[in-house]
């Protein structure tokens, strides 16, 4: 069993030290870790944020695990590592479409929420996001007008084939939970949406099941923080889900919170291959700190071992690891404490 650690930028090796210190406690038999450079880091050492000697670790691994990668404190770096050569293009190399990202409150957890705590309650839903297509992998510019005027553009759209397989993937979700998909778009306005709409029509005829509603995105956005309990699975494409899981992280408490798996359909002998990253960013204001929370890391780490490695009780451990942590009062400052990363890393390890 081979994990590719992939740290990358400003928190990025702090929570990911975390998870692997985590991930080592367990004593897994037969597991390997294998890290590589992407980001920053790779940029100066390869000339390129996400070089041939990463990819061809991720393709050797079963699952990676990925800090996160940018740095907008310097221009220069922050466009040599655009999203799309660095982590989108990682994504997008492995075919890992389907971004799953949980979020629930966890017992005791209301005082965290941005919500108020009889709703904050209700939260306990899936977002299935696309994670290869939309609008931030169409063609894009900056071009100039005939009249001089200079104009940014970048193209939306989805191929038929890009919704369904997703669609798929997100009523098997909901099929597996309370069976209630949601699908978000902007139906309304976007013919790339109107097409997303059709298809997951289509595709709901396989899965009797399941019921499936429709939600323009501003509303599911109003929805999330009014009554978030009327929400199961959400499926919905790249950008929407980029943006509606941060805010439903706030829901739950805090961006360092949130775990995400991105899976494709390449499968081993233990599971689906897929790459697991908190979904915060790198945060550069505090990287460098020992101050960011590395839960979202943590808990990112437990999806692997549950969807790449077939290790559910594992996963589970570290879940209620985590949990007990939370309980017990461990905070770090996104939660309005002053635990260190490490320190939280030690309360997980303690509690494990
Ligand atoms: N998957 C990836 O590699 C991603 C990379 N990015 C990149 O990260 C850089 C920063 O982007 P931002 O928009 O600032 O988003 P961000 O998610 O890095 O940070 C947003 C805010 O949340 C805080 N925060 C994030 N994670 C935290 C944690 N674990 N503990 C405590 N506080 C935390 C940050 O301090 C900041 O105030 C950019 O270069 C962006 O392109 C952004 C999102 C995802
Ligand atoms: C580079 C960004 C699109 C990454 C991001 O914000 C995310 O995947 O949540
Ligand atoms: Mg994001």
């Amino acid at each position: 069993m081979k994990i590719a650690v992939f740290a990358g930028d400003g928190i990025g090796p702090e929570v990911t030290r975390e998870a692997v210190r985590v991930l080592e406690a367990l004593n897994i038999a037969g597991l390997e870790l294998v890290y590589g450079d992407v980001g920053g880091a790779a940029y100066y050492k390869h000339g390129h944020p996400l070089p041939q000697v990463t990819l061809d670790i991720a393709n050797d691994a079963d699952a990676i695990l990925f800090g996160a990668v940018g740095d907008y404190s310097c221009d220069h770096l922050e466009r040599a590592l655009r999203p799309e050569q660095a982590v989108l293009g990682l994504r997008k190399a492995l075919s890992l479409f389907a971004n799953l990202r949980p979020a629930k409150l966890m017992p005791g957890m209301e005082w965290a929420s941005a919500l108020r705590p009889e709703v904050a309650r209700e939260i306990d839903l899936l977002i299935v996001r696309e994670l290869v297509g939309d609008v931030y992998f169409g063609e894009k510019g900056i071009r100039t007008l005939e009249d001089g005027r200079r104009q940014g553009w970048d193209l939306m759209s989805y191929a038929e084939d890009e919704v369904r397989r997703i669609a798929h993937v997100a009523f098997k979700a909901a099929q597996g939970r309370g069976k209630k998909l949601c699908s978000v778009d902007k139906a309304n306005v976007l013919e790339t949406s109107q097409l997303w709409r059709d298809v997951v029509i289509e595709v709901s005829a396989d899965y009797p099941d399941v019921e499936l509603t429709h939600m323009y995105v501003d509303n599911a956005a109003m929805q999330l923080v009014k009554g978030p309990g009327q929400f199961d699975v959400v499926v919905t494409g790249n950008l929407f889900g980029d943006i509606l899981s941060d805010q439903a992280s706030m829901c739950v408490g805090s961006i360092g919170l949130l775990a995400s798996a991105s899976l494709g359909t390449r499968q081993t002998q233990y599971g689906t291959v897929g790459l697991y990253e908190p979904i915060h960013g790198s945060a550069p204001d505090i990287a460098g700190q020992n101050k960011a929370n590395p839960m979202a890391t943590i808990l990112s780490a437990a999806m692997l071992l549950r969807h790449s490695l077939g290790l559910e009780a594992q996963a589970a451990r570290i879940e209620a690891a985590v949990e007990k942590a939370l309980v017990d009062g461990i905070k770090g400052g996104d939660l309005g404490g002053t635990a260190t990363t490490t320190q939280v890393g030690d309360a997980v390890l303690a509690r494990l």
